[in-house]
């Protein structure tokens, strides 16, 4: 007997919204929803319906309902990952169908693999993190919960990705680095040396970028 795919709440409605429902269609849901606060002023994200606000969350929630964050800052998706799942609410995983995973590879709940995206084998990606389109994580990389790799950025092997980090779009790194927590790395940059945690840095070399 065929199972029915079960209802996907995304909460957030912009255009990082739309990137996840597209790929969650691709996966085959059928009953996509989003949450903003702007609702009911808001009431629809294209052809997606917006169905409620996050304080809605309870109400919206039941046990044929997967919960997706779609907010593009680091942040505030843990925050409210965390809030989802200390409200009992099942998070899924969205793997584009034209990603290549390769073998012995971990990803966390609540991830988001988009399309042509590759990881290699023994990988361990985290939870809520976004492997934005076209990206490469190398063979043996480690990236950390809630890390957003920008599309185009290329990791060599055996890179270290903590927590809460942004690789900004096209970025490379070389292989072996450790790149901290709740670190920027500017667009088009070219990472050679490890980078502290909280750095912001941009360059080919990347370096500091001076505080404002
Ligand atoms: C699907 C999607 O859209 S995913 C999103 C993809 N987007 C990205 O990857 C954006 C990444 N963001 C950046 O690169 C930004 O420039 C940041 C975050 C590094 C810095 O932004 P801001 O804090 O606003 O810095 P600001 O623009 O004021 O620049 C500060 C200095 O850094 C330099 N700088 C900023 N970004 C870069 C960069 N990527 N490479 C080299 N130098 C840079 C600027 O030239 C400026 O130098 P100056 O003081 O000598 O003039």
């Amino acid at each position: 007997m065929a199972t029915t795919k079960p209802k996907l709440r995304i909460v957030g409605a912009g255009g990082h919204a739309k990137v996840v429902a597209d790929c969650a269609e691709q996966l085959g849901y059928k009953d996509i929803g989003m949450l903003d606060d702007n609702y009911p002023a808001t009431q629809a994200c294209e052809h997606w319906p917006v169905v409620g606000t996050s304080s809605q969350i309870t109400e919206l929630n039941d046990a044929h309902t997967h919960w997706f964050v779609a907010i593009g800052n680091n942040a505030v998706r843990a925050k409210l990952q965390a809030q989802l799942l200390a409200l009992g609410c099942t998070l899924t995983t969205l793997v584009h169908p034209s990603a290549v995973i390769g073998g012995n590879v971990s990803i966390g709940a609540g991830t988001l693999v988009l399309a042509n995206a590759v990881v290699n084998a023994f990988s361990r990606i985290g939870q809520g993190s976004i492997l934005n389109t076209a990206c490469s994580i190398d063979h043996d990389g480690d990236i950390g919960d809630f890390v957003h790799i920008a599309p185009g950025v290329r990791l060599a092997g055996a890179v270290r990705v903590k927590q809460k980090t942004f690789i900004g779009i096209g970025s490379c790194v070389i292989q072996q680095i450790t790149i901290g927590s709740e670190v920027t790395v500017g667009a088009g940059s070219t990472v050679i040396r490890d980078i502290p945690d909280q750095a912001r840095v941009a360059g080919n070399p990347a370096r500091a970028l001076q505080q404002k």
